[in-house]
C-alpha cells in the first residue's frame, strides 16, 4: 500500500517548549490510521502542521509523493486535504441537506465553470443524497441544523467532509461529547468511507480508536513511541508503560 502522506523529522517549539521532536509516520491509501496520546501530546500541533496553518521548525511532508511544505492552507484543501475541527463548523440556519450541498457543490466546481454546470449540479444532488441515506442519521434532510442534537450535528459535519470527497481527511476529536450510540454510528459512518479516502482519526477514547483504526500512531512528549497495528500498539512495552497501563487489565 502507498503512504498518501509521509511526515518526516517533523519538530516543532513554541518558544523553549518542544511540542513535537522528530516525528516520523506515514498515512497509507485508504487506511484509517488513529493518533493518540495524552493532553498536550502534540497531536493538535501535528494537525496545524500537516494542514500548513503551522510550519515546522525541522522535518518535512510529502503528499502524494510530492514535498508540500510550501503550499498554503488552501492549497492543500484543493489538493484533496480536508479537516474538521473539536467544534461544530455548521451553518446552524440551514437545513442539514444545505450545508452537506454546499460542500458537494463546491467539490463539483458548480458556480465557477458554465460548461456543464446542470450536470454537476445533478451530480453533487445525488451524493448529498447518497450520504444522508447511507448515514443512518434516520433524517430527511429538511430539517434545520439547529433542531438537531449535538451528536447529529457532529454527524453532519462528517458528512460535510465526505461531500468534499478528500483524499485526506483528518478528524480532530469527532466523537469527543457523544453518546455512545452516536458515536459508534459516526465511527460506522468513517469506517464505509470511500476506500480511496486516507482517515487520520483523533480520539481520546481507547476503545474507539481501536476498534475503528487499522493502524495507529501513539505520540507522547511530542515524540511518536509507537506506529503500528492496532495489535502491535496494545503488545509495545512503552506505549503500556507510558500511556496504555490500563490495556493491561482490558
Ligand atoms: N501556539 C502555541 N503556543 C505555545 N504553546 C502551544 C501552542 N500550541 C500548542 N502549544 C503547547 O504544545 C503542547 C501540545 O499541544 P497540542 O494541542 O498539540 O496537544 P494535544 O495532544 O492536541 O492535546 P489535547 O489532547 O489536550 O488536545 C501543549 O503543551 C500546548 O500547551
Amino acid at each position: 500500500m502507498s503512504a498518501v502522506l509521509e511526515v518526516s523529522g517533523v519538530s516543532k517549539r513554541f518558544g523553549a517548549f518542544r511540542a513535537l521532536t522528530d516525528v516520523t509516520f506515514d498515512v497509507r491509501e485508504g487506511e484509517t490510521l488513529g493518533l493518540i496520546g495524552p493532553n498536550g501530546a502534540g497531536k493538535t500541533t501535528l494537525f496545524n502542521i500537516i494542514t500548513g496553518f503551522l510550519r515546522p521548525d525541522a522535518g518535512g511532508l510529502h503528499y502524494g509523493g510530492e514535498a508540500i511544505d510550501h503550499l498554503s492552507p488552501e492549497r492543500r484543501v484543493s489538493r484533496g486535504m480536508v479537516r474538521t475541527f473539536q467544534k461544530s463548523m455548521v451553518f446552524p440556519e440551514l437545513t442539514v441537506r444545505e450545508n452537506i450541498a454546499m460542500a458537494a457543490r463546491q467539490r463539483a466546481g458548480v458556480g465557477l465553470r458554465w460548461g456543464g454546470a446542470q450536470r454537476r449540479l445533478g451530480a453533487a444532488e445525488a451524493r448529498v443524497h447518497q450520504l444522508i441515506g447511507d448515514s443512518g442519521l434516520r433524517r430527511s434532510g429538511g430539517e434545520r441544523m439547529s433542531d438537531l442534537s449535538y451528536g447529529e450535528q457532529r454527524i453532519v459535519d462528517l458528512l460535510i467532509s465526505l461531500a468534499l470527497e478528500p483524499r485526506l481527511l483528518l478528524l480532530d476529536e469527532p466523537t469527543a461529547g457523544l453518546a455512545q450510540e452516536e458515536a459508534e454510528r459516526l465511527l460506522q459512518i468513517v469506517r464505509h468511507h470511500d476506500a480511496r479516502t486516507s482517515v487520520v482519526l483523533i480520539a481520546h477514547d481507547i476503545d474507539i480508536v481501536f476498534g475503528a483504526c487499522d493502524r495507529i500512531a501513539v505520540l507522547n512528549l511530542g515524540q511518536v513511541l509507537c506506529c503500528g497495528t492496532p495489535e502491535v500498539v496494545r503488545a509495545d512495552a512503552s506505549v503500556r508503560a507510558a500511556y496504555l497501563g490500563a490495556l493491561a487489565d482490558s
